[in-house]
């Protein structure tokens, strides 16, 4: 197909680890141009991720009034009925994973889920979304912290931490690869 008649979408997204984690999952995609812009959206508040998502979306789409991608990440503890949730942002930002630790230094359960949505939208038609979602524990960090919460995630059936984790491995098994992965199979079998 020549490069005129891929559709080209935007994944709109002021974080670089993230459009690095995309970039490398999604690969090539067949009558797709992927392109991305630096642009850091509003945070929007919202019982559920897919409603953040959305709204995030729907504001993308006004910008640029063509095809674009979105994403929003929770981390979620059991322990605390699933916050942070969409709001990690802003404990992270002030707890540093250490402190995301000690928030459940009081309970048992250490048991947490990231959840990643990837919200797709194009003029005139309705919203989709894509939820990948991958369990484990919130420990002492480990390992490097070039990428937010990673040091203190474990996911299941894994002695590491994500941050512990070669990026291979980790884009094989997260919650971001999951999401990709629905997005993926979606973009590929509604190609006009
Ligand atoms: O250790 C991590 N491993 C991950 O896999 C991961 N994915 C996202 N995050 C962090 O969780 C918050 C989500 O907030 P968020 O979805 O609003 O992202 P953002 O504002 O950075 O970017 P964007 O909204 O412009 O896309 C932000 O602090 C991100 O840095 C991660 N941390
Ligand atoms: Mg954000």
């Amino acid at each position: 197909m020549s490069s005129e008649t891929l559709k080209t979408i935007s994944f709109i997204t002021g974080n670089p680890n993230k459009l690095k984690e995309f970039t490398q999952i999604i690969g090539d995609l067949p009558s797709y141009k992927l392109d991305s812009k630096d642009i850091d959206l509003p945070e929007y508040q919202g019982e559920s991720g897919e409603e953040i998502a959305i709204e995030k979306c729907k504001t993308a789409l006004e910008l640029l009034k063509a095809p674009v991608l979105v994403e929003d990440t929770s981390l979620c503890f059991n322990a605390l009925h699933g916050l942070p949730g969409p709001y990690i942002k802003w404990f992270l930002k002030k707890l540093k994973p250490d402190g995301l630790h000690k928030l459940l230094a009081g309970f048992e359960d250490k048991s947490a889920y990231a959840q990643c949505i990837f919200a797709y939208g194009e003029p005139g038609n309705e919203i989709r979304t894509f939820v990948g979602k991958t369990g484990g524990k919130i420990v002492e960090p480990r390992g490097p912290r070039d990428f937010g919460w990673d040091p203190c995630f474990q996911p299941d059936n894994y002695e590491q931490t994500y941050a512990e984790m070669s990026k291979e491995l980790k884009n094989s098994i997260s919650h971001r690869y999951k999401a990709v992965d629905l997005l993926r199979n979606y973009l590929l079998s509604n190609k006009e």
